[in-house]
């Protein structure tokens, strides 16, 4: 295992895309909101690094909101066909605001409209209603629409990090990272 949790992922992740498995990027983020209903759904990753595990989306959702109210998060990796999983908690910050800048106008145009036309996780009438608002933005900006001022990155800031791996007879292996003040710890779980 490596000394941290993020240099090892990188040698997971690079491991789950030379496996050829769809969409390796993908991994599942759960909330909570104040008052402690937890919830989750699948975000792409987009960037990582030694600061965190960055995925992009709207502020006024469900999660931006939870996420407003109470910063903390878990995320979830399901490399199944590995037998691998990951799990990674931590406080959340918000990208600043040219780093979201940066990677919104690198998106292709239409889901840039998208994230435009989107009031996410709020009720809407009907497609129909959608794609109306879908064209009316695409006439408003014919070309390179600016960012939202409701969308931009989040960052995952870990606190804890395990890495699981599938074992015969149940008998895994669950080794976790855990900061603390002199750095990070590794511990083994029992599976
Ligand atoms: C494979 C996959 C990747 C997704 N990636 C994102 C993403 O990066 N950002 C995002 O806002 N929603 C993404 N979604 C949609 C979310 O799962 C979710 O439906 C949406 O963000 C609204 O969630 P909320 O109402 O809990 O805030 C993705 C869905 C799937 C199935
Ligand atoms: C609503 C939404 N926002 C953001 C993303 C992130 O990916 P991308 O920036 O590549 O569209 C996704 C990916 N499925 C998505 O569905």
């Amino acid at each position: 295992m490596a000394p941290d949790p993020v240099s090892q992922f990188a040698s997971w992740f690079a491991d789950a895309v030379e496996a050829g498995l769809p969409e390796p990027n993908a991994m599942v983020l759960a909330t909570s909101s104040a008052g402690g209903l937890p919830t989750a759904r699948t975000v792409l990753l987009k960037g990582y690094d030694q600061q965190g595990f960055v995925f992009y989306t709207n502020y006024e959702s469900r999660k931006g909101r939870d996420l407003a109210e109470n910063p903390r998060a878990c995320l979830l990796f399901p490399w199944h066909p590995l037998r691998r999983q990951v799990r990674v908690e931590g406080k959340v910050t918000k990208l600043p605001r040219e780093d979201s800048a940066a990677y919104f106008h690198s998106r292709p145009y239409g889901s840039r409209i998208g994230a435009w036309a989107s009031r996410q996780s709020a009720v809407v009438r009907s497609r129909d209603e959608l794609d109306a608002r879908f064209r009316e933005l695409a006439e408003r900006w014919p070309e390179d629409p600016p960012l939202p001022d409701f969308w931009g990155g989040l960052r995952v800031v870990p606190s804890e990090v395990e890495f699981w791996q599938g074992q015969i007879d149940r008998m895994h292996d669950r080794l976790r990272y855990r900061h603390t003040k002199a750095g990070w710890t590794l511990e083994r779980l029992a599976p």
